[in-house]
C-alpha cells in the first residue's frame, strides 16, 4: 500500500462521558487507530473537547463559589487543561495497544495552540455548545444570568461560546517533525488553545475552537491526504430526524455547499464538519474526508460506509 497521511479527528463518543468513562472508551479508539497505525500510515489524532471544557470550566466556577480568593480561570487555561487530560489518556492507551501487539512506534501528544482573528465576527455570536445538557429551566435560569445557551441539534440545551475559525497552528513545525519521525501525534485537541499574537506574545482568548475546522487545517497543512471524521452517526443525512431523511454515501463539494445553503446539516454539529471537509477538499488534489462511526473507520476507508466528501 502507498504510504498515507491521516488527519483522524475523535468525536464525543469515542472519548466517553466523564473521567471514569474515558478510560475505557480510549482502548476502544486505541484499537481503532492502532488497526490504521499497522497498515503503516501516518496518523495524526485530533479530538474534540466540549463536553469535557464545559465541566472544567464548571469545576472552576464552583471553587469561585466555595472559596472567596479563588480567581476566575479563563476558558483557554480549560482548553488547555482539557488537552492534558484528554490526551495522555489517548496516549497511554494508544502506547499499550501498539505494546499488545509488539508494534515499535513511538507516540506523542503536543500541547498546541491556534492562533485566531481577534476581529472575528464569531467572538459576537457564540455558536459552539460546551459542558453539559441542561433542563429548560436551567437555561432560562443560566441566559437571564448573562450566559449565552443554545439549542444543540434537537438534543437539549447548552451552554453557547465563542468558536472564532482557526488562522494558524503555532506548534505545526514540531508536529510535522514528529510526525516525520514516525510518531503517532495527538494535537490540536480541542481546536487547540485559542490565542492570538500581540506583538509576539500569545495570549489566550475565550473561545473553543471547533475541532473539525481545526483538523482540517492541520490536514491541508501537513498535506494529508485523508481526514477521518468519527461521530456518533456512520453516515451524513440530508433531511436529518425526518421522514425523507436520506443516507449519503458520497457527496460532491458543489453538493455539499447547495445542500449547505437549503439548511441541511445544523450548526454546531454536522455544519462544521461538513465544511471542514469543503475546505480541506479544497486545499489541493484528491484530499478526501471520510465522516463515520468510530466503530466503521476501517470499512470506511474500505470504501464500505461513511460519507466521502471530495472535490
Ligand atoms: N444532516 C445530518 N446528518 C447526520 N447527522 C447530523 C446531521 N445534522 C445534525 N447531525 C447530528 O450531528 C451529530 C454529530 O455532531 P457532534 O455530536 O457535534 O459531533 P462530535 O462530538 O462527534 O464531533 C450527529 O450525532 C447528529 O445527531
Ligand atoms: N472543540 C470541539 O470542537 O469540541 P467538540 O467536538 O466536543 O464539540
Amino acid at each position: 500500500m502507498e504510504k498515507k497521511k491521516i488527519v483522524i479527528a475523535l468525536g464525543g463518543n469515542a472519548l466517553g462521558k466523564d473521567v471514569e468513562e474515558q478510560k475505557e472508551a480510549v482502548e476502544k479508539t486505541a484499537k481503532v487507530i492502532v488497526d490504521l497505525a499497522e497498515q503503516g500510515a501516518d496518523m495524526i489524532i485530533t479530538h474534540g473537547n466540549g463536553p469535557q471544557v464545559g465541566m472544567i470550566q464548571d469545576a472552576m466556577d464552583n471553587l469561585m463559589v466555595k472559596y472567596e480568593n479563588c480567581k476566575q480561570i479563563p476558558l483557554p487555561t480549560s482548553v488547555a487543561m482539557s488537552q492534558g487530560y484528554i490526551g495522555i489518556d489517548l496516549q497511554n492507551a494508544i502506547k499499550y495497544e501498539l505494546y499488545k501487539r509488539n508494534m515499535d512506534r513511538k507516540v506523542s501528544t503536543i500541547l498546541s495552540q491556534v492562533e485566531v482573528d481577534a476581529a472575528d465576527k464569531a467572538f459576537e455570536n457564540p455558536t459552539k455548545p460546551i459542558g453539559r445538557f441542561l433542563t429548560e429551566e436551567e437555561a432560562k435560569k443560566m441566559e437571564a444570568g448573562g450566559v449565552h445557551v443554545m439549542e444543540d441539534a434537537g438534543r437539549g440545551y447548552r451552554v453557547a461560546v465563542a468558536s472564532p475559525m482557526p488562522k494558524r497552528i503555532r506548534e505545526l513545525g514540531t508536529i510535522r517533525t514528529l510526525v516525520e519521525a514516525g510518531h503517532i501525534v495527538i494535537t490540536c485537541g480541542g481546536g487547540g488553545i485559542p490565542v492570538v499574537d500581540r506583538d509576539g506574545r500569545l495570549q489566550g482568548v475565550n473561545a473553543v475552537i471547533d475541532k473539525d475546522n481545526a483538523s482540517s487545517l492541520l490536514a491541508a497543512q501537513l498535506g494529508a491526504d485523508y481526514l477521518i471524521i468519527l461521530t456518533a452517526v456512520e453516515k451524513v443525512a440530508i433531511n436529518f430526524g425526518k421522514e425523507n431523511q436520506e443516507w449519503l454515501s458520497d457527496l460532491t463539494v458543489e453538493q455539499a455547499k447547495q445542500y449547505i445553503e437549503e439548511n441541511q446539516f445544523a450548526k454546531g454539529s454536522m455544519l462544521p464538519k461538513i465544511e471542514a471537509a469543503i475546505r480541506f477538499a479544497e486545499s489541493g488534489e484528491g484530499r478526501k474526508t471520510l465522516i463515520t462511526l468510530l466503530d466503521k473507520a476501517a470499512a470506511g476507508i474500505a470504501g464500505e460506509t461513511g460519507t466521502v466528501i471530495h472535490y
